[in-house]
């Protein structure tokens, strides 16, 4: 088992998106979630990085499709919320020998391939225990923890600055990185217009 996993949480996709449901069907979003997760192991694939990644979530099908890919698919064991399954992920990789923890949403439609280099690259500084990337707006758009409970999961309203207030707290040492592509996640309609070619391409060759 490689000490550095990637953790990506995924709502079922049926409820995935919730805010975009005034501008999709059900139907339509289910398929965006399932793009929106498909792309983002492409890249993670495309990365080639030695993490070993790990899909949490309370849909089958999202298991199914990790685990389709020879990668791991945790069944979510009760609807805790984002924290709550992510905590729940933590522990598992903990078992597992995890040193170091990146947490990356599903819903990253303009993630590249140098995006996942940058994180990565950042946490391999033995100094720093946080790499934190920024949202458009305010929330965390990547998470890398080392070790994997160095820090508790805030995601929600403002986690951005949430996340920067516990680590400064604790006294921990981090770094921020920023990007562009890896700022901009997908949650209300004006995303969803923005990301419509990127979400038609193929998305390695067409991310980079
Ligand atoms: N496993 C799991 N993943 C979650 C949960 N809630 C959100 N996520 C995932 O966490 C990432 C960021 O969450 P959001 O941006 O809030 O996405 P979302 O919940 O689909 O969007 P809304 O329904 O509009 O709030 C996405 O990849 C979600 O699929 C949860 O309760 N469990
Ligand atoms: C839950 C989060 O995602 P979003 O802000 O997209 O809901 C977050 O960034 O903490």
């Amino acid at each position: 088992m490689l000490p550095f996993w990637c953790v990506i949480p995924v709502k079922p996709f049926p409820e995935g998106k919730s805010r975009l449901s005034g501008m999709l069907s059900p139907s339509a979003r289910t398929a965006l979630n399932r793009r929106l997760l498909t792309r983002v192991l492409d890249i993670l694939k495309a990365s080639d990085l030695p993490v070993q990644v790990l899909v949490i979530s309370r849909d089958e099908e999202a298991l199914a499709l990790a685990r389709g890919r020879g990668l791991l698919g945790l069944p979510e064991v009760e609807d805790g919320g984002l924290n709550g399954a992510l905590a729940q992920a933590r522990t598992h990789i903990q078992a597992q020998g995890a040193q170091a923890l990146l947490v990356l949403p599903a819903d990253l439609p303009f993630l590249t391939v140098a995006d996942l280099h940058g994180l990565y690259g950042m946490a391999q500084d033995p100094d720093v225990q946080v790499v934190i990337a920024p949202s458009r707006d305010g929330g965390t758009n990547a998470l890398c923890l080392r070790p994997p409970d160095v820090l508790d999961f805030a995601f929600g309203e403002e986690s951005f600055q949430a996340h920067l207030a516990q680590l400064r707290r604790r006294g921990l040492a981090y770094r921020v990185y920023r990007s562009v592509t890896l700022a901009q996640d997908l949650d209300q309609p004006g995303d969803l217009w923005a990301a419509r070619d990127v979400l038609r391409q193929d998305p390695v060759q067409g991310c980079c």
